[in-house]
């Protein structure tokens, strides 16, 4: 089978598809959307993307992406520790704290933000496409003096010297990644021992005339004693002020109180897109 993923080599999304996914062939795609598409569109048989950080919070492109535009289910979650480095060409190993500039995916530089606040205040921060992406450009640019924050394989792949170990600012950093397919979450044969923990994500757009319309919503899950394990409201991008509700439910769709429960919250005129009912997969070490 095909995966697609974030590339170039050496990104975490890399990383978290070589331990799910060792024998399969990755297909390298430069933006979060264009991987989702690519399942979409049978590319690739599944593509694995960013959902949601511990320090950072959600993905929004992904979000935004599974709620806005047709997508295949979620099959599986895997998270991945991470870990940010701080690295530089060798040749600017000697006057490394003299960098001009510093680049990463966004969501690095905001999980590292109090260490550039601290040590690098004033320096230019440049957004890019991955962590990998950075890594790569430094690797290409000997003569400038910049530096990347990034993982510890793509400072090997790159011949990259690390000056500066888990700059990451809270200890706790894992990242949610999701597996998008149209295939049986068996027939991924995925690489990792599975957890007893099962989800089902679904988006929720309240008529906006109803009053304690979230309310309602959430008291569906309650009086039914179904755990909720996330709410997030993200822009319907119709108008300021509406919203739509990822939740996720820490039960499978097989559930039968769930589905009453999807059943309740379309009865009282909301609709709602479930996103896939999957398992969480964990990866100790990368
Ligand atoms: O840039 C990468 O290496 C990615 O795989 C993307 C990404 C993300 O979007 O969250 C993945 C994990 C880390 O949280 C940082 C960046």
């Amino acid at each position: 089978m095909k995966v697609g993923y974030l590339g170039p080599r050496g990104t975490f999304t890399d990383l978290a598809v070589k331990s799910a996914f060792p024998d399969y062939e990755g297909i390298a795609y430069t933006t979060i959307p264009e991987c989702m598409e690519a399942v979409q569109k049978e590319e690739v048989e599944i593509a694995v993307v960013p959902f949601e950080n511990a320090l950072e919070g959600s993905v929004h492109l992904t979000i935004d992406f599974l709620f806005h535009e047709e997508t295949v289910p979620i099959k599986a979650e895997l998270i991945v520790p991470i870990q940010q480095h701080l690295m530089v060409h060798p040749s600017q190993q000697g006057n490394w704290r003299e960098v001009e500039k510093i680049l990463s995916h966004p969501q690095a530089i905001a999980q590292s933000h109090k260490f550039l606040y601290r040590d690098f205040r004033g320096v230019t921060i440049e957004q890019m496409t991955s962590t990998a992406a950075a890594a790569k450009y430094i690797s290409e640019h000997p003569e400038l003096k910049i530096a990347a924050i990034a993982n510890k394989i793509a400072a090997e792949k790159y011949k990259l010297s690390i000056v500066r170990e888990n700059i990451h600012d809270y200890a706790f950093n894992h990242t949610r990644f999701i597996v998008l397919s149209r295939h049986d979450e068996e027939q991924l044969s995925i690489q990792l021992t599975g957890t007893e923990n099962v989800k089902t994500t679904v988006m929720v757009t309240i008529p906006t005339d109803r009053a304690g319309g979230l309310h309602q919503v959430l008291s569906a899950f309650a009086w039914r004693q179904i755990n909720l394990s996330k709410i997030e409201s993200r822009p319907l991008k119709t108008g300021l002020g509406n919203y739509f509700f990822m939740i996720d439910i820490n039960e499978s769709m097989d559930n039968v109180l769930v589905k009453n429960a999807i059943e309740e919250i379309e009865s009282l005129g909301c609709i709602v897109k479930l996103i896939g009912s999957y398992r969480t997969y964990e990866v100790e070490k990368i």
